[in-house]
């Protein structure tokens, strides 16, 4: 059976997934769309050829018979109402991060969801499916390295538009570090401090670029990630783990090593889109699997919760200037680890 999914929010990522359900994936079709901008929903049927109905209120879109499910990918403060709304239809919910912009309301999400008594919420960090940190997860869960003791990261966007804020390096950038970190360590996070280097002349006036961002989790394993969103050169996203007997890093995409001109050298990528394609496929393939077969295994509303649990100690420390707390209370039995 074809599962008929409903899409609030037609905008980058928005379309981007609308095409991989159309083209790449099976089992599911686009039957309904919903944006602010109802054009840009219009032009988004047409430009996928969907036989989709264009709903002009994204709460009619919820309650529409014909949709199974939901895929969310709207501004990141309207998630949580979606999420809501779906989860009181009792509609499984694919929500792009953030799930929603502050703990509170994430945690309104996961109490929600536990009322309801099944999972129905799959949020949209896709870095756990990425082959290169699935990879790195074995080598570490193997033991070839020993037990991790520091991590050093990067997330280096080439620029980012005017609108792109302080706060928003961890609440729209760094919460995808924030979410796959817990899930390669196995860990949860106790601190955070962020620290600010020279600030990039490339960077608008109102933003604080580069930043680092140093975490602690609960077995004491000390980690440093660099929020860099103008560097320029391209799309760059590092992880190195050093542990007691030898050192582990993220494998770099794919790319054709070339001499010519008396140079040795690859391409990096420029896109977010391109950096982690097959991992997007394969998240919405498991959350289309995952009804089908009764049961979603992706990253779940506790995993959103407890990033965002992470994100608010991070944009205090960006306050602050001081090491602030990280606490997020025991994991509800209904999200088993
Ligand atoms: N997982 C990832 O790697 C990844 C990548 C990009 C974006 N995202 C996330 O996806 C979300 C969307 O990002 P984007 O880059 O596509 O942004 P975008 O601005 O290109 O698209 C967002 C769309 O949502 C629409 N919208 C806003 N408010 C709405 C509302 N109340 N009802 C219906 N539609 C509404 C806008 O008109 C716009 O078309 C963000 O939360 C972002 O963080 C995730
Ligand atoms: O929404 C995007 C997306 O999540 C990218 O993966 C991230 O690198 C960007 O910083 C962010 O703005």
């Amino acid at each position: 059976m074809t599962l008929q999914i409903g899409v609030i929010g037609t905008g980058a990522i928005g379309q981007d997934h609308i095409r991989r359900i159309t083209q790449a994936l099976s089992g599911a079709r686009v039957v309904a769309v919903n944006d602010i901008n109802p054009q840009q929903a219009r032009d988004t049927v047409a430009r996928y050829q969907l036989d989709a109905i264009v709903h002009t209120d994204a709460h009619t879109l919820v309650a529409d018979p014909a949709v199974q499910a939901l895929l969310v990918t709207s501004w990141g403060p309207t998630h949580e109402e979606f999420v809501l709304a779906a989860i009181a239809k009792g509609k499984p919910v694919f929500c792009e991060k953030p799930l929603a912009v502050t703990a509170e309301g994430c945690r309104r999400i996961v109490d929600a969801e536990i009322a309801h008594g099944k999972r129905l919420v799959q949020v949209g960090f896709m870095r756990p499916y990425d082959a290169g940190y699935r990879a790195l997860k074995d080598v570490i869960t193997n033991g070839h390295i020993g037990a991790p003791l520091m991590l050093h990261c990067a997330h280096r966007n080439p620029s980012v538009g005017d609108s792109y804020t302080t706060p928003m390096a961890i609440t729209d950038t760094l919460i995808h570090e924030l979410d796959v970190l817990r899930w390669l360590l196995d860990d949860d996070y106790v601190s955070a401090q962020v620290v600010f280097p020279r600030k990039s002349s490339h960077a608008s006036s109102h933003l604080a670029d580069p930043q680092i961002v140093l975490l602690e989790t609960t077995r004491g394993v000390r980690i440093d990630v660099e929020i860099f969103v103008n560097c320029q050169y391209g799309y760059d996203i590092q992880c190195s783990v050093v542990g007691e007997t030898g050192i582990a890093n993220l494998p770099e995409p794919a790319s054709v090593l070339l001499r010519s001109e008396a140079r040795l050298g690859t391409t990096i990528l420029t896109d977010w889109k391109q950096r982690f394609i097959d991992a997007y496929d394969v998240e919405l393939q498991g959350f289309i699997n995952g009804i089908r077969d009764g049961a979603l295994t992706g990253p779940s509303a506790w995993d959103g919760y407890a990033a965002a649990v992470a994100a608010d100690a991070c944009v205090k420390a960006q306050e602050t200037r001081q090491v602030e707390a990280i606490s997020m209370g025991a994991r509800p039995a209904f999200y088993p680890r």
